[in-house]
């Protein structure tokens, strides 16, 4: 269990960590969801002791990181893989780090066995792909066999193979009774992968949830209409004190009516409908509406609120945000 309390970070006059409060449990998957900026990265490192909270405290067990007899046996992390030594080979990386931490030579091979870098042990690290680093950071979380997995963006340079092994080693290492905490842009992975959200938006906490309860509570739902006589049918809606926004594709997404009220309402009108569908915003766009007050930097086109008119999911938006970065 990590337990964060008041958790604040200043530098200089930017407050990149505002009293935090939260608590990861035991047993599950806990995403950790926030725009690119608000404050997972710093965060995590302040839960790791790498970084000095201006004020506020984080307990691993209770206990304050510093004091934690043995951390690796506590506490796994992944934040940067190319953290690693270069110049040294896999299996020599996950050495040294062992013997600085008294840890048993042959878990080396065991962990190296478990992210599938057994093949290429003795190579040297500086020549791996970004997902070899990536799997290599994992056998460092995972080498002192700790109880606590933190993962700082994973799927960073996997590809969908290796995607789907982190998420199912994820759910695996939290079935076991271990606390997952991972941070991720991908809002379509997190749906696939977290029990829990926490989400934050600069510094401050917007969410601490269930994901299920997530997207009951922050996605709209909508019915979405399409008819050859789309202009009829606007008109019919607007007489009713509808509003329906246009969606793409010849449809519109009406709020405030049921599918049943909207059916009836076309056929008293004989409007032909081609379709009539219940919608429930996905989970990228309740992640968006809860932290839409609180982004750095808004990907062109990309900074309204509302839905988008498909019903694409995540990544798309999570690249094109993440690539106006810095822009
Ligand atoms: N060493 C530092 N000095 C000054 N400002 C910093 C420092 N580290 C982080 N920040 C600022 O603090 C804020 C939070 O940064 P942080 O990297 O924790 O966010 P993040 O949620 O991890 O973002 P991303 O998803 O882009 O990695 C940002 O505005 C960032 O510019």
């Amino acid at each position: 269990m990590i337990e964060l309390d008041g958790l604040t970070k200043h530098f200089g006059s930017k407050v990149a960590v505002d009293h935090l409060s939260f608590q990861v449990r035991p047993g599950m998957v806990t995403g950790f969801l926030g725009p690119n900026g608000a404050g997972k990265s710093t965060t995590m490192r302040m839960m790791l002791d790498l970084d000095n909270p201006t004020s506020g405290n984080v307990r691993i067990d209770g206990k304050r990181y510093r004091e934690l007899d043995e951390p690796l046996k506590y506490i796994g992390a992944l934040l940067d893989a190319k953290a690693m030594h270069g110049g040294r080979s896999a299996y020599n990386n996950l050495l040294c780090l062992a013997q600085a931490n008294r840890i048993p030579t042959a878990r080396v091979d065991q962990v190296l066995d478990v992210v599938g870098l057994t093949p290429v042990a003795r190579k040297k690290s500086k020549g791996f792909s970004l997902g070899m680093g990536q799997r290599l950071g994992i056998a460092s979380a995972l080498l002192g066999d700790p109880e606590i997995l933190m993962f700082d963006e994973p799927v960073n340079g996997l590809d969908p193979e290796g995607i789907h092994w982190i998420r199912n080693l994820m759910k695996s290492l939290a079935s076991e009774g271990r606390t997952i905490f991972v941070s991720s842009h991908l809002m379509s992975e997190m749906a696939l992968t977290a029990d829990h959200l926490i989400v934050i938006g600069q510094g401050k906490l917007l969410a601490d949830t269930s994901m299920a309860d997530f997207i009951h509570e922050n996605s709209r739902s909508f019915v979405r209409l399409r008819s050859p006589q789309r202009e009829r049918l606007r008109e019919v809606l607007r007489e009713s004190g509808l509003t329906a926004v246009e969606a793409g594709s010849g449809t519109v997404e009406i709020d405030g009516a049921t599918t049943e009220e909207l059916g009836e309402l076309a056929a008293r009108h004989q409007i032909t409908l081609h379709e009539l569908s219940s919608q429930r915003a996905s989970l990228e766009e309740a992640f968006m509406q809860m932290t839409a007050g609180s982004v750095e930097y808004h990907a062109h086109g990309t900074s309204h609120a509302g839905p988008p008119s498909d019903q694409q999911p995540g990544p798309q938006w999570g690249q094109s945000y993440q690539s106006d970065k810095g822009a």
